[in-house]
């Protein structure tokens, strides 16, 4: 059997290093905030805001959230940005993904003060990224590395294959893993061969966003598997779940597994909150 690497206990445990932080900066007279942003009226969208917001309230943390309409225009939004940066009372600004048709998600992100781009999205923060030095990193490639530092201490020449090349965890993860000096490999969908790439890794970080795309077959025995994905599925009685990237009942034989849900995802929070307090800590030098 394969280990299953517990993410909603490392986010528990991370998040209570975030609580006394929170702590810390309180009694030194700085409340640090998040403020959430969402456009629209997504209903998978709206789940994830409101658990943002609870996440905030359980480490102390102050929260401010701003719902704007999906037919609210560009410029409104931009706007709204504009007093977010401007308020001295607020370290973090996030802006609920994906935004509606018609609003430019590029310009909205550049639009965030880098220092309080706790999603790490800001060109500046990419290019700080790249350059392997002290911006603020996407939450869920920094969630990512902590599960897998959990199973692995040296990266150096690990062949590491990343399936999904988005701006927000495929990219960034390959950035991460070639600072530890892994071997990166970025696959998408014209990828060749993808089941024989995937059977060269050491380490797999599906991110497809296709379910159970990940197959016994294509993993190598003693591999580490972190799924990513998480796709909504209404099951023959209803009731709706979701479900990964992996087929995990196939990968009895890989040293290690993330499930979904209890995987990724809760370490994602965990790492907002972390970045939050880091940009209200810096915010204070
Ligand atoms: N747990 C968490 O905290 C988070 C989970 N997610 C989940 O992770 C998944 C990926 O998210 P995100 O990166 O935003 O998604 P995107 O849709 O932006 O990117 C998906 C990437 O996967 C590639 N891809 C899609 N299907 C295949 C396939 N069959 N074979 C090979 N490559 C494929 C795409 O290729 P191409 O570029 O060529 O189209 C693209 O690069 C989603 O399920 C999302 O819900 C996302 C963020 C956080
Ligand atoms: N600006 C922006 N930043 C993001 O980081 C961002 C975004 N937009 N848009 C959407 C994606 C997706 N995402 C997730 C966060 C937490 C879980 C999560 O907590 N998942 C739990 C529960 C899932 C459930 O039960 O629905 C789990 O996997 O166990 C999932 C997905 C952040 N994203
Ligand atoms: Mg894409």
């Amino acid at each position: 059997m394969s280990d299953i690497i517990d993410g909603r206990a490392m986010a528990r445990a991370l998040s209570e290093r975030t609580a006394q932080a929170v702590a810390m900066l309180k009694a030194e007279g700085i409340d640090p905030t998040l403020a959430v942003v969402l456009v629209g009226g997504d209903p998978a969208s709206d789940i994830y805001v409101r658990r943002k917001i609870s996440e905030c309230r359980k480490v102390g943390m102050g929260s401010i959230e701003r719902r704007m309409a999906a037919d609210c225009g560009e410029q409104a939004l931009l706007d709204m940005i504009d007093t977010l940066n401007a308020d001295p009372a607020v370290h973090g600004i996030l802006v609920q993904l994906p935004l509606p048709p018609g609003i430019d998600a590029g310009r909205v992100l550049d639009r965030i003060a880098p220092a309080k781009d706790v999603d790490g999205f800001h060109p500046v923060n990419v290019g700080r990224l790249s350059t392997g030095s002290q911006g603020l990193v996407p939450c869920t490639p920094l969630g990512i590395m902590m599960l897998l530092d959990s199973v692995i201490d040296d990266y150096r020449g690990l062949n590491v294959v990343v399936i999904g090349k988005s701006n927000i965890v495929g990219k960034p993860v390959a950035m991460l893993l070639l600072e530890r000096e892994a071997t990166v490999t970025v696959t998408h969908i014209e990828t060749r061969n993808l089941p024989d790439i995937a059977r060269a890794a050491d380490v797999i970080v599906a991110a497809a966003g296709a379910p159970h795309l990940v197959r016994g077959y294509w993993v190598k025995p003693g591999a580490v598997i972190i799924d990513v994905g998480i796709t909504r599925v209404v099951d023959h009685d209803g009731a709706s779940r979701i479900v990964g990237d992996c087929a995990t009942h196939e990968l009895d034989h890989a040293k290690a597994v993330t499930p979904v849900p209890g995987g990724v995802g809760p370490m994602t929070i965990a790492c907002l909150l972390s970045n939050t307090v880091l940009a209200a800590q810096r915010s204070m030098a």
